[in-house]
């Protein structure tokens, strides 16, 4: 996955990688895009392209909208994606058992899988303590699970500080999203997490988000609820209204 990503950035020519091109005023729309992050008073621009790809449910899986330029990269991407998916599946399960629940408890409150891996591509970057290659967000929907390459550039905030995650190269890195956080009642929380650059190396990374579909309504599956229900579209909409920034979006949630 990270061969064929790496090789749509740097062996595609403008050109090829503009025929893919997103719709840049609708969010997460599929396709390739730079810096999709600003923040609220409009001045962070994040360091980054990326190739978002929707690939489930099945519905939503159209690989012609994926690069062709390289020859098995719709191959890749599109089992990738079903490896992925069995993966999330299984660790909620996990999730769900370790909190007393039935296995299929978290899964079953996120209901299907609306499922997109983004590539994202950070350059080298001249000047890279004045500006970030992500800014600091935690994930929306249920899990993320990242790979990246050897470079190194993803943070978490833990414990009041920014720690760095060494690259392991066969690793699968974790990151619970904000409606797992919702449906645990806080019992496991989302986490914040950033990218920043440097001046030497370009980076790649990718992210497959596991998320509701947007009509899914999600509650704590304890009580008391420290947490409103809420509509996973409407979270998404005053997400994109308000601007990433930390956890400030779930936190509004906080009851
Ligand atoms: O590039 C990374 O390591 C972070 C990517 C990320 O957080 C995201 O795509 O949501
Ligand atoms: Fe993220």
């Amino acid at each position: 996955m990270r061969r064929v990503g790496r090789s749509f950035f740097e062996d595609c020519t403008m050109d090829q990688k503009l025929s893919y091109a997103c719709d840049p005023n609708s969010p997460a729309s599929e396709g390739y895009g730079s810096r999709m992050l600003v923040a609220s008073n409009n001045t962070v621009l994040d360091w980054r392209d990326y190739f978002d790809h929707h690939t489930l449910p099945p519905s939503r899986r159209n690989p012609s909208k994926w690069p062709h330029f390289s020859s098995n990269y719709r191959k890749v991407v599109a089992k990738y994606s079903d490896q992925m998916n069995a993966l999330a599946e299984k660790l909620l399960g996990l999730m769900s058992e370790s909190l007393g629940l039935p296995s299929s408890c978290i899964k079953d409150a996120v209901g299907e899988f609306y499922q997109n891996i983004t590539v994202s591509y950070y350059p080298p970057c001249p000047q890279p303590e004045l500006t970030l290659g992500l800014q600091s967000h935690s994930d929306m929907g249920a899990i993320t699970l990242l790979i990246q390459d050897d470079v190194g550039g993803l943070e978490v905030w833990k414990d009041g500080e920014w720690i760095f995650v060494n690259p392991l190269h066969d690793g699968i890195f974790v990151i619970l999203a904000d409606q797992t956080e919702v449906i645990t009642n806080g019992q496991y929380k989302s986490a914040p997490h950033r990218a920043i650059t440097n001046a030497q190396n370009a980076r790649l990374s990718v992210s497959t988000f596991h998320d509701p579909a947007k009509t899914k309504v999600l509650s704590p599956a304890f009580e008391p609820p420290k947490y409103h229900q809420v509509k996973y579209g409407d979270y998404v909409l005053s997400w994109y209204s308000k601007g990433p920034e930390g956890k400030r979006n779930i936190d509004a949630l906080l009851l």
